[in-house]
């Protein structure tokens, strides 16, 4: 964690990492991204060839190769392959705008995200900028019940298509927002067909759209929650499928994922700094996203922290305005969160 702006971070290459399940429609994303007139030359970094027209646009085939971590860390992973990719790519610097990684055939998108907080050459180089999760609406709530990995991309994203709007009537609709809001309430969810979107709302989008996500009111999101998650949503999933597990009730399974948001005054940085890498050491495994917006005491500038599992990384952002009230904001996204202690935690950061 560094506690000083980084210089140049604005001229850092945005890295728009991709996920999706089989089938979501990521290349269709893709093929839309690498054809359509929006002035950003993107280099894309696929595991495998797909059949993606490319004309300026660079790709890049690499294969997968996963480090674990000899920290010990049970949660980290980098990939080989993808650091040697992005280091290959900025050879090329000023040849393109922006990267784009398609996971495709990579399951957890954790490994991913990592490789940009983790690896130090990578990091100086490129930033990234958000996670976009395709999501089939036809197939998704059956996905999410028979794989972590179909939660787990929801859980990581920052935006999400809800794709194939066409295949599903407005009440099925509901029902799939309605489960994602309850899995990741802070993504931005875009109806899409044929992952038709405004690529501004997908592309560039900027530290993980912390402002937005950190805006939205905590109590707000609570209640909703709780009455989408017993309500129509559930009602949905018993009419739609067998549940060997006999019950839909997500938010009372210890391990689906939840998000809790929190809201302290200024802080002590380094007892901020010591409290979020002991949460992050004990909890990491099973921490999947954190986003924060950090006040500290005669600090002029709002500090933002992210993570990924035991990784954080924070960063000054920008002087809070004048008439701004100074707050610190932080979010956690994961399995088996121990709500109690996040909060009292965070209250004894307090200067
Ligand atoms: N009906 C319908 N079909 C779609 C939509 N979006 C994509 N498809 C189709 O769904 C299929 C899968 O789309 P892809 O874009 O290849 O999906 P993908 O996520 O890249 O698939 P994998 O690479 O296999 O993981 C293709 O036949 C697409 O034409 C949509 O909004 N509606």
């Amino acid at each position: 964690m560094t506690a000083t702006p980084e210089a140049g971070a604005d001229t850092k290459i945005p890295v728009t990492v991709l996920t999706g399940y089989l089938g979501a429609g990521k290349t269709t994303l893709m093929n839309r991204i690498l054809t359509e007139n929006h002035g950003t030359r993107y280099a894309v970094i696929v595991n495998e060839f797909g059949e993606i027209g490319i004309d300026n646009d660079l790709l890049v085939e690499s294969d997968e190769e996963i480090f674990e971590m000899n920290n010990g860390c049970i949660c980290c992973t980098v990939r080989g392959d993808l650091i040697r990719t992005v280091e290959n790519l900025m050879k090329r610097k000023g040849s393109f705008d922006a990267i784009l990684v398609e996971t495709t055939g990579v399951a957890d998108p954790a490994p991913v995200a990592q490789t940009f907080f983790m690896d130090d050459d990578v990091r100086e180089k490129a930033r990234l900028d958000a996670v976009v999760t395709v999501v089939d609406s036809r197939h998704v709530l059956k996905r999410l019940e028979d794989t972590e990995e179909a939660e787990d991309q929801i859980a990581f994203a920052d935006v999400i298509l809800l794709n194939k709007t066409d295949l599903v009537t407005a009440e099925e609709l509901k029902a799939v927002e309605d489960r994602i809001h309850s899995i990741n309430p802070y993504a931005v969810l875009h109806r899409t067909e044929r992952c038709g979107v405004d690529l501004k709302a997908v592309l560039n989008r900027g530290a993980f759209d912390l402002e937005r996500i950190l805006s939205l009111d905590p109590q707000f999101l609570e209640d909703h929650d709780h009455h989408h998650e017993c309500g129509p949503g559930c009602d949905h999933d018993h009419h739609h499928h067998d549940h060997e597990h006999g019950h839909d009730h997500h938010h009372e399974d210890p391990h689906s994922v939840k998000s809790i948001s929190l809201t302290a005054g200024e802080l002590n940085p380094q007892v901020f700094f010591r409290w979020i890498g002991d949460v992050t050491q004990v909890q990491g495994p099973n921490i999947l996203r954190l986003k924060g917006i950090m006040a500290f005491k005669d600090d002029p500038q709002r500090y933002v922290v992210q993570g990924v599992h035991m990784i954080v990384e924070g960063d000054h952002q920008r002087d809070w305005k004048d008439g701004e009230e100074r707050v610190s904001r932080i979010v956690f996204i994961g399995r088996e969160l121990d709500e109690n202690a996040l909060v009292t935690g965070l209250k004894a950061c307090e200067a």
